[in-house]
């Protein structure tokens, strides 16, 4: 094959080329584009941020969008990502790969689900109704919050009329255990493969915006899981309300055998940052631990959590499943995270920015987007299925020295 220097061809712009371009409003008007992603605009979560910020009332917004305190750790959560860089292998058949993986029972379509987050309603009347169909249709799996507005009976309901799908009931360590009780058992009744036990949530962060703003659920909407009317509701604030109901006095042992002796469902610890707690999940016979910092929410200066994943990868050898949440917004991150140990991501407010954006369908584009760029991602690293996603995948970029590799 000849590589030597050649001159490039002429190409001139005819009368019709300019009349081609003049035609376009921009690069995806033409008909040739056919995909949701491409017809609405929407190419990534920020996108998908913006949308539900400028739609939503500012009150929601902020509750939605916000950490705790100064939102280091939220911000954190999302950053650290970038220290990382991607080292392709190249020449490698990538035409077909291999996304998907087992997760209680059944196959999802990639390594990534929703998160439990309470108020989906504020968010999209049919709020978590249209979470869990749009995650049927995606093929991946759901949470259920505790502080969810419809009853996890009909949440799991739409899902599975949709397509099979496996949810999650997540739980808080509440001061009625008989209530904490009847919510384990109607979750498992409705077909919930795993408690997510909530650990980081004693009490609730500190939140400047719901104090600024005296932040309640809207009236009208009410909490059916933890059995909170739309009135009782509206008689406190959000943080003396949660203060009310969720329990301080939580510990291991107080919970873990207790949820054993009343559920068949696996049993995850949400909400881990120390590989000492990743062992005592294990000492305690846990199924799971999600690598979270509820997103940034409540103690703020905790480190991101794909900071805090290798060492609890390291700590579970292979002893407890390993999952992480916080600041995922592309497919990248989801395979950075897989990278650095995790066996699935888990994402919270890009699905509330998705419901507000368009409702069950908002909600599809979210989880395309990440698909597709995880895929991507895969391609053009070189890996064909998900154990080909290793650190020698990534790499860091020091400022003085060479690429250091992981
Ligand atoms: C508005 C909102 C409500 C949430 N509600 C709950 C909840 O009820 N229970 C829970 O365990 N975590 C809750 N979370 C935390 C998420 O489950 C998840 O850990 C976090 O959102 C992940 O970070 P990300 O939003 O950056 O993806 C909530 C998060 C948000 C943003
Ligand atoms: C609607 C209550 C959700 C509580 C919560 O976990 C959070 O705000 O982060």
């Amino acid at each position: 094959m000849h590589c030597g220097k050649t001159t490039p061809p002429q190409l001139p712009l005819t009368p019709e080329t300019w009349m081609y371009l003049a035609d376009q409003k921009g690069p995806f008007s033409t008909s040739r584009v056919s995909s949701q992603k491409m017809a609405s605009k929407i190419l990534s979560i920020a996108d998908l941020k913006e949308s539900a910020s400028s739609s939503l009332p500012e009150f929601a917004a902020e509750f939605f969008n916000s950490g705790a305190t100064n939102q280091i750790t939220m911000h954190d959560n999302s950053a650290a990502y970038g220290k990382y860089r991607l080292l392709p292998r190249v020449l490698r058949d990538v035409s077909r790969v291999e996304t998907g993986i087992p997760l209680f029972g059944r196959d999802i379509t990639f390594p990534l689900c929703v998160s439990p987050a309470g108020l989906q309603a504020m968010a999209h009347p049919e709020g978590d109704l249209a979470t869990s169909r749009a995650c049927a249709k995606m093929g991946v799996n759901m949470g259920v919050s505790s502080y969810a507005n419809y009853p996890v009976e009909e949440i799991t309901d739409a899902g599975n009329k949709v397509a099979p799908i496996n949810h999650v009931m997540q739980l808080y360590t509440l001061n009625d255990k008989a209530k904490q009780e009847r919510i384990v058992r109607r979750a498992e009744a409705a077909g919930c493969k795993a408690i997510f036990l909530t650990a980081d949530s004693p009490v609730l962060g500190v939140r400047w915006n719901e104090w600024r703003n005296g932040f309640k659920a809207p009236v009208g909407l009410d909490y059916p899981m933890i059995e909170i009317s739309s009135d009782e509701i509206q008689a406190a604030s959000h943080d003396d309300g949660f203060a009310a109901v969720n329990s301080a006095s939580h510990n291991w042992a107080a919970e873990i055998p207790w949820l054993r002796s009343i559920t068949k469902m696996e049993i995850w610890i949400k909400g881990v940052l120390a590989p000492e707690d990743v062992e005592t999940a294990i000492e305690y016979g846990c199924d799971g631990v999600i690598v979270s910092n509820h997103g940034g929410r409540q103690l703020d200066e905790t480190p991101a959590t794909i900071d805090a994943l290798p060492a609890c990868a390291k700590a579970a050898r292979g002893r407890i499943r390993i999952h992480v949440d916080g600041g995922i917004r592309s497919g990248v991150d989801i395979f950075k995270a897989l990278a650095l140990g995790a066996e699935c991501c888990w994402v919270g407010r890009p699905a509330l920015w998705a419901l507000a954006h368009d409702g069950q369908q908002g909600v599809e584009l979210m989880l395309e987007i990440l698909y597709d760029d995880f895929k991507r991602c895969m391609q053009l690293t070189g890996c064909r299925s998900i154990s080909d996603i290793t650190t020698a995948s990534l790499a860091v970029v020091n400022a003085s020295g060479p690429l250091a590799r992981l």
